[in-house]
């Protein structure tokens, strides 16, 4: 059987992205790894699966694979090259596209050039969606970690978020602590652990170890939870630039309730077929 694909990146966070929107595609946890595997298979962080609707006032359903087999609520670097996909296949002509999520509708805006906008929803803070959250008025939780004493914020973009404030991101200890976090008894559905830096009110560097994929060069829904807490903690202002290893983010967030905003780059690197 051949499969055909489109290879895609945002800020350098790459996804194998499939049609099934005439046919279905079943994807099991092995057939994702598979198509992720750098060596074995095409190689990606996340696979993204273009399905007919099945939400009220949407055009597509969105599921997203993590390299590890994971199937997962969000991925907004994803969002951004799901957009480019469907418009450049002739899927959709509008310029604005609503789509379902296992986390909920988002709505996708195709901008000039390679720039999409993501109307990302509201973040949350609910302790149903993060267990680690026992105290809702907390903005931040200790947490020990082989020793090291972390002070961490969560939040969900559909999908949850640590993230750890640091002084500097280039010492941070991201390759020893992001795995632990990310398995951490803590957090039962494990975890994205964010690293941030603040610059500016208006400007943040981050690096991600992503659930299921490991450090990534950008991580969309880790750019909107890092500056959701950010501001919660009254470090930045309601529009920052957020920059990760691969590229810049631009993400906007007013106050609890209101959605995230993230507009950044989607592009498409080539196209193929895979025998399976
Ligand atoms: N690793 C994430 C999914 C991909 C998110 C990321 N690639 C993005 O751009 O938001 C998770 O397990 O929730």
């Amino acid at each position: 059987m051949r499969l055909a694909f489109s290879k895609m990146q945002g800020l350098g966070n790459d996804f194998v992205v499939l049609d099934a929107t005439a046919h279905p595609i079943a994807i099991d946890p092995a057939l994702a790894r598979r198509l992720a595997d750098r060596r074995f298979g095409i190689g990606c962080d996340q696979i993204l699966l273009v399905e007919p609707p099945r939400l009220p006032d949407t055009e597509f359903y969105y599921r997203i694979f993590n390299a590890d087999g994971s199937e997962v609520e969000q991925c907004g670097n994803g969002a951004r090259c799901f957009a480019r996909f469907v418009r450049d296949r002739g899927l959709t002509d509008h310029d604005e596209i609503p789509v379902g999520t296992a986390a909920g509708p988002i709505r996708l805006y195709l901008e000039d050039a390679d720039q999409v906008r993501v109307d990302m929803g509201a973040p949350e803070f609910r302790p149903e969606r993060i267990p680690f959250l026992a105290d809702r008025q907390a903005l931040t939780y200790d947490l020990a970690v082989a020793g090291e004493s972390l002070v961490i914020g969560a939040v969900s973009m559909g999908n949850p978020h640590a993230v750890i404030l640091v002084e500097d991101l280039d010492t941070a200890p991201l390759a020893r602590i992001g795995p632990l976090v990310e398995a951490h008894p803590r957090f039962p559905q494990r975890v994205n652990v964010g690293f941030m830096q603040i610059l500016a009110r208006d400007h943040l560097r981050l690096r991600v170890y992503e659930r299921g994929a490991g450090e990534t060069l950008a991580c969309g829904t880790g750019a909107c939870a890092a500056m959701v807490h950010a501001r919660r903690c009254d470090l930045v202002d309601s529009r920052v630039r957020v920059s990760l290893p691969g590229g810049d983010l631009l993400i906007a967030w007013n106050a609890p309730g209101e959605p995230v905003w993230m507009t950044g780059p989607a592009v498409q690197v080539f196209e193929g077929e895979i025998a399976l």
